[in-house]
């Protein structure tokens, strides 16, 4: 379990990037949504022991990431958007690092080298961009830490290499580990998410487990307006929106859909029915 408690960062005085951010976040795969700026990457680096807050904790289970104790970093791993290593394969780089990471599971590595169509021993620096992420998603999915940041994973993935990622985080995952994974294409993992997570500006507008949002809202694709639509766009000649989820069941998260419209004027509103302040509209 994440626990950020009055989370604030500021890289300069007058611009904080993180604003005073409050939430639990259990465990489980959390989707990060952001407008560019927003604070996401920031974020990510905060919970990593990366940065030190200028206000406000971080805690995982309890522990203060602000002390950097090697006890607790040992449980948390941050993949930023682009990384070095410094051996010739990914292979060298594992036998050397994997040793500080006791979940650490060799027969997971290989079999996400498998998947992605790789066998670990090319030069890494001499792989392109894709290939090279692709190399450092097999081996750091492996690690087994406690908390997974990634920071746009899907970053460069041709189509089936997005594919086999989905294969490879839901073998590995286990329901103890809890990832968050920032992305500005919300589709190419939608069926892994347990939990959304929502920056704008600075700010965490939304924190909540996607069943808890699906039951309050549904989106809905339709030739004609639909009664009492809460936000809608156009597309592909259909009607895109969201609703009240009257059905008491979860429904299908658009988290297209749920950013743009948490993006716009209807984010009050929105806000307000997934929270529960708000009864019977529509
Ligand atoms: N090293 C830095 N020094 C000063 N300001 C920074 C630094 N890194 C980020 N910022 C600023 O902090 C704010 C948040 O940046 P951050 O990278 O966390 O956003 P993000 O949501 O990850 O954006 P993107 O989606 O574009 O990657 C932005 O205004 C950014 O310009």
């Amino acid at each position: 379990m994440i626990e950020l408690k009055n989370l604030t960062y500021a890289y300069r005085r007058g611009l904080v990037a993180i604003d005073n951010v409050t939430a639990d976040v259990p465990s489980g795969i959390h989707l990060l949504l952001g407008e560019n700026g927003a604070g996401k990457t920031t974020l990510l680096r905060l919970i990593a022991g990366l940065l030190i807050p200028t206000e406000g904790c971080c805690m995982i289970d309890g522990t203060t990431m602000t002390r950097r104790e090697p006890s607790t970093l040992k449980r948390v791993f941050m993949m930023p958007d682009t990384m070095e290593i410094p051996t010739k394969s990914i292979r060298e780089f594992a036998k050397i690092h994997s040793k500080f990471y006791p979940r650490y599971s060799q027969e997971a590595f290989e079999e996400n080298l498998r998947e992605f169509e790789l066998n670990g021993s090319e030069t890494f620096n001499h792989l392109s961009l894709g290939l090279r992420h692709k190399t450092l998603l097999a081996y750091i999915i492996a690690l087994g830490v406690d908390v997974l940041l990634l920071d746009e994973p899907a970053n460069g993935l041709d189509i089936n290499s997005k594919k086999a990622l989905r294969h490879i985080l839901a073998r590995c995952i286990s329901p103890e580990q809890t990832v968050i994974i920032s992305t500005h294409t919300v589709s190419d993992l939608r069926e892994l998410y347990d939990g959304v997570l929502v920056l704008s500006r600075s700010k965490l507008i939304l924190a909540k487990p996607t069943w808890e949002i699906s039951e309050r809202i549904s989106c809905v694709a339709t030739p004609i307006p639909p009664y009492g639509s809460l936000f809608m766009e156009q597309g592909a000649g259909l009607f895109h929106s969201i609703i009240v989820n009257k059905s008491g069941e979860p429904s299908d998260l658009n988290y297209g859909l749920l950013y743009s419209a948490l993006m716009s004027d209807s984010r009050t509103k929105i806000l307000e029915i997934i929270n529960g302040q708000t009864q019977n509209i529509g």
